[in-house]
């Protein structure tokens, strides 16, 4: 019989469906893997932004992860919006006393319609708790300035601000994502030991609501299923790049990306690998 493979997801909710860990659970099943999660707080939100946050209790957080971990299992974790630094220490001891391993933490800040998805006080929590944990760190470029303390604008910055997360920190490897610089975007990606690059195409659309948590749900459901960093890396890029592509054009204002697109692709019609290239 073929092996279940299983990922957990500690996050917030995301009425809307777009974001948070219902991006999360549906990428994990397009990516035959069985998705399970850990609800940090209920949001009230759709494509036209975010309009109330509703914090679970500590002990109704600890308790959901205890339940899935205690029973089920994890092959893989990712964390989303964690918001309160009492949330992220939990969060923290949580994947050392279970012993994980393959830890994909996405520091969700700021949703895209402006609303603050992690409070200002919790980003020491965040790099001196949680980050030296992770496997891989997933930051889009605000929110690698936010933890590097960085000014970045070019390739080399996202480069100088990877290596930063994983020497100084003590991330196991670091992707920066190239979203909002202008342009093709290339998310850079630091192993600890050399830097990849992963181009796409840009697809000019509004509809990118939830594009980092499906990227990082993509890249933990590939750690789940056994792949190499580098191997998840490239398949998430991929889904996330058909994942705008295809939009849904659903809602009035940043609709969701397509999770279906990736498992309807056509295999071999040469528009779905972006390159991939290696550099010093
Ligand atoms: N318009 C776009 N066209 C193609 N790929 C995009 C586009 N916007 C973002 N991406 C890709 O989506 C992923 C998430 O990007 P980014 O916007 O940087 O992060 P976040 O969603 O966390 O703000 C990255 O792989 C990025 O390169
Ligand atoms: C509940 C919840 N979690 C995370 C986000 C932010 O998701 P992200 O993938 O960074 O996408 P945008 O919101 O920036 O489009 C969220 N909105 N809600």
């Amino acid at each position: 019989m073929k092996p279940i493979y299983k990922a957990l997801t500690i996050a917030g909710s995301d009425s809307g469906g777009g974001a948070g860990i219902q991006a999360d659970i549906k990428t994990f099943q397009m990516l035959d893997v069985y998705g399970m999660s850990a609800i940090t707080a209920v949001t009230s939100q759709n494509t036209l932004g975010v309009n109330g946050i509703y914090d679970i209790p500590l002990e109704g957080i600890e308790r959901q992860i205890e339940a899935v971990i205690g029973d089920i299992g994890a092959d893989a974790v990712k964390t989303g919006m964690l918001s309160k630094p009492e949330v992220i220490e939990l969060v923290a001891e949580q994947v050392r006393k279970h012993r994980i391993s393959k830890l994909v933490v996405d520091p969700v800040m700021i949703a895209k319609g402006g609303a603050s998805l992690l409070a200002e006080s919790s980003q020491d929590a965040l790099r001196l708790k949680l980050i030296p944990l992770a496997a891989l760190v997933t930051p889009n470029i605000p929110e690698a300035e936010v933890i590097t303390g960085m000014t970045i604008e070019t390739l080399q910055d996202m480069k100088d601000a990877a290596v930063k997360i994983v020497e100084q920190y003590g991330a196991a490897a670091a992707v920066v994502k190239g979203g909002h610089r202008l342009g093709d975007p290339t998310d850079v990606l630091f192993d600890g030991r050399q830097f990849h690059e992963f181009t796409a195409e840009r697809y000019e659309t509004r509809h990118t609501h939830g594009t980092g948590c499906t990227f990082s749900a993509a890249i933990a459901a590939q750690l789940a299923k056994g792949s190499s960093l580098l191997d998840a890396v490239q398949t998430a890029k991929q889904f996330i790049t058909l994942a705008i592509r295809h939009e849904l054009g659903i809602g009035g204002g940043h609709g969701p990306t397509n999770h279906w697109a990736y498992s309807r692709r056509e295999t071999g019609n040469g528009d779905n690998t972006p390159a991939i290239k290696e550099s010093e």
